[in-house]
């Protein structure tokens, strides 16, 4: 009879629950969010040499926060940390293979001890082979899932114990929005990988009760940044679901992010290919896939590369 009890209590409890979360995320979305004060916060971004880890630098520093910057490309690295200390922050630069756990773990340490605990962490490096499959060398597929999905365990390995010791931090993943639905590429698998991860990670720090880390999951359609540079859809709906701009993607996840929001798609429209997928029969996905030409949007983004390989522009790695 107890255990009836309490079963009977514990779903009351969980529908409670369930009937607040639902409420309160109506309201939110027609609420302006609490947004909250980042200033003096330790941020570190990686991939910060690239167009979006450079904007996100650029809009934490405006927030006030202390940036310290990873990245492989140091040149690039250092310009972004230019323009950052121009907005009158601290910034610290580190040259890391996020490819390689001893990099990510070693350069960790210097973090600590040059500069001190991180309470902000914006896993934003990425990369993508974009070739078919059979034709691509396994060190390339490799390395994609190495730096787009291993390095979110290290960099959070390394840089979650002190945010647990107090309670306080946050921890950003820029997956994508092939992370919640899938064309032909090897770079989804990755980013499905980083979504998992995120959520997975999200769960165990509600199961500890460590309510002050917060994490939030990014996932743009195709940002204008050149990484994607090819990959589209058809022709006539392209206006209709245009590449986003650079900027406009960060400014959201920036408000996403402030707002302590688990998770946003860019643009909403996202949200909608994310639900068919799960709702729909494969077939009928495949048949709208067809139809907007998401089934082959990479192909002349492979072209592109290909070109690009055939001119000496891009070596295998
Ligand atoms: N652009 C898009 O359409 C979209 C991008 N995203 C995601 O957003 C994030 C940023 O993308 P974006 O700014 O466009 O890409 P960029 O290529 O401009 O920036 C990525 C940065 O990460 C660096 N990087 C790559 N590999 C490593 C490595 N092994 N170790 C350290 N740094 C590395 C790159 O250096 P280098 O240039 O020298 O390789 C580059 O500076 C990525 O995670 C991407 O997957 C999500 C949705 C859409
Ligand atoms: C597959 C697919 C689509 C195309 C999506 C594309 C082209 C996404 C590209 C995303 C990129 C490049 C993300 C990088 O991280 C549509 C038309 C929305 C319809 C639903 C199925």
């Amino acid at each position: 009879h107890n255990y009836l009890k309490e079963i009977i209590l514990d779903l009351l409890l969980m529908l409670i629950d369930l009937t607040y979360s639902i409420l309160n995320a109506v309201l939110q979305t027609f609420l302006r969010p609490r947004l909250k004060c980042i200033d003096g916060e330790l941020c570190l971004i990686t991939g910060a040499g690239g167009a979006l880890g450079r904007l996100f630098a650029l809009e934490f520093a405006k927030e006030g926060a202390q940036l310290v910057l990873w990245d492989c490309n140091t040149a690039a690295n250092e310009q972004t940390a230019k323009l950052a200390r121009e907005l009158g922050v601290q910034v610290h630069t580190y040259t890391v293979d996020l490819s390689k756990r001893h990099s990510i773990y070693e350069t960790a340490t210097k973090v600590r001890a040059e500069v001190g605990e991180v309470s902000m962490l914006v896993n934003n490096a990425g990369v993508v082979a974009g070739r078919r499959l059979l034709d691509c060398p396994d060190e390339l597929l490799e390395r994609t899932l190495l730096v787009n999905c291993h390095a979110l365990f290290w960099m959070t390995k390394a840089f979650l114990p002190q945010m647990k010791a107090k309670n306080h931090g946050h921890i950003v993943t820029v997956a994508s929005a092939l992370g919640l639905f899938s064309t032909a590429c090897d770079y989804c698998a990755s980013k499905f990988g980083a979504v998992g991860f995120h959520e997975s990670l999200t769960h165990e720090l509600r199961a500890e009760d460590l309510d002050g880390i917060k994490t939030t999951l990014v996932c743009p359609y195709i940002v204008d940044t050149g990484m994607f540079a090819g990959c589209e859809i058809r022709k006539e709906l392209r206006s209709l679901i245009p590449p986003l701009e650079p900027l406009y993607t960060v400014q959201q996840s920036m408000k996403a992010i402030l707002a302590e929001q688990q998770m946003i798609c860019i643009p909403r429209l996202m949200y909608i290919p994310f639900l068919t997928r799960a709702l729909l029969p494969w077939d009928a996905n495949v048949a709208t896939y067809r139809f907007m030409g998401g089934d082959k949007c990479m192909l002349p983004f492979i072209k592109n590369v290909e070109m690009k390989m055939s001119n000496g522009h891009i070596k295998l790695s």
